[in-house]
């Protein structure tokens, strides 16, 4: 690469647990050499994805390629975090041939995109593609979808109002910026349902932009990246909920990390943790856990109650084998019913 090209970057956006970090180690298990750079950016405070991420193996993610914004979402954090940790990627001495970032699940893709306009790195840097992970069956059940009488009732009262579900603000506003949309979890879905998410999530891209169906993410690396968009000139077609504002809060998320106990085994934990997903309608919990006797720390992933387990590394010696868990859903969980049911 001549010194006056950009480095292209690619935006991986998708709301909570929808496949993005599994997306992410499709794409460095194809880097094939190429020096690909990740940041990695997250709501839970504990920096899961970035550990799953340096213990996958998959050479391209070491520790040095990584770089974790765990302090709120990219998108309140652009000129305190991210301008300098961009800045600081592309100063190395061997800067990267491409950066992938991926967003918190609950980050707005448009603050970001605009910050690739900052004099400091406009010249350098460029907006690859925005690619943004769906979660289909998510979709399919309505997660995303506003109660229409509902937003009749509220609009009544407040002309801008058009969502009374504050996910159907962030899931609009990630479709919204993208250049390609993947429908993940296909695996999870039939034909038909995949017809009618494809119709279902046309009709809130606000332009023409692919939609592929994947599982587990995997897709060519030459469909995710190489678009070519530069998203940073092209920010009118790029509508977001928020267009206007200067600010937005997060408030109508909440995020805590609670102990998690020695489980008898994985089986029992992981149905422990799907029913209280359940009761307390949980959006998203991962974290990790010890079993007795085990070597090997058990990592735990959790989207509504859907969950999955394996054994991501061994236990340091003198480690404590404390488990953790972040858990992540709308404003008003009840913390102390929910860290007592984990405990219990
Ligand atoms: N069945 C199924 N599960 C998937 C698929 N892709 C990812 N998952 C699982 O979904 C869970 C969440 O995946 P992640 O890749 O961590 O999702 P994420 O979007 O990075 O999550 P956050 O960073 O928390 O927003 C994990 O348990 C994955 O193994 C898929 O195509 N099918």
């Amino acid at each position: 690469m001549s010194k006056l090209e950009k480095v292209p970057a690619t935006i991986v956006t998708g709301f909570l647990g929808a496949g993005k970090t599994t997306l992410v180690r499709h794409v460095m298990s194809q880097a094939a050499g190429r020096r690909i750079a990740i940041i990695v950016n997250e709501f839970g405070s504990l920096g899961i994805d970035g550990d799953l991420l340096k213990s996958c193996g998959i050479p391209g993610c070491e520790e040095d390629n990584i770089v974790e914004l765990a302090n709120g979402c990219i998108c309140c954090t652009v000129a305190d975090d991210f301008l300098p940790t961009m800045t600081a990627l592309l100063d190395r001495p061997e800067p990267p041939e491409h950066i992938l970032i991926e967003t918190s699940g609950l980050a707005l893709p448009k603050p970001l995109i605009k910050a690739f306009n900052w004099p400091g790195i406009r010249s350098r840097v460029t907006v690859d593609g925005v690619v943004t992970v769906v979660d289909g069956p998510a979709v399919a059940d309505g997660r995303f979808a506003d109660d229409p009488a509902a937003v009749e009732a509220q609009r009544a009262a407040d002309d801008n109002l058009d969502h009374d579900n504050p996910l159907a603000e962030v899931f609009e506003d990630q479709l919204g910026a993208a250049d390609l949309v993947v429908l993940n979890k296909a695996d999870l879905l039939d034909e038909a349902a995949v017809a009618k998410l494809r119709a279902e999530i046309a009709s809130h891209l606000p332009r023409q932009v692919k939609v592929v169906a994947a599982r587990e993410g995997a897709l060519d690396i030459a469909v995710l990246l190489g678009l070519g968009a530069a998203a940073e000139d092209d920010l009118a077609a790029r509508p977001s909920h928020h267009d206007g504002a200067d600010d937005h809060e997060h408030d109508d998320f909440d995020s805590f990390v609670v102990p998690m106990p020695e489980a008898a085994s994985a089986e029992a934990l992981l149905e422990k943790l799907s029913k209280i997903a359940g009761e307390f309608d949980i959006l998203r919990m991962k974290g990790f856990s010890s079993l007795p006797g085990k070597p090997m720390r058990l990592a735990v992933q959790g989207v509504g109650t859907r969950f999955r387990h394996h054994f991501d590394r061994a236990w340091a010696p003198g480690e404590a084998r404390d488990g953790q868990l972040v858990v992540i859903g709308q404003a008003g969980l009840d913390k102390a019913a929910i860290a007592a049911a984990i405990a219990g």
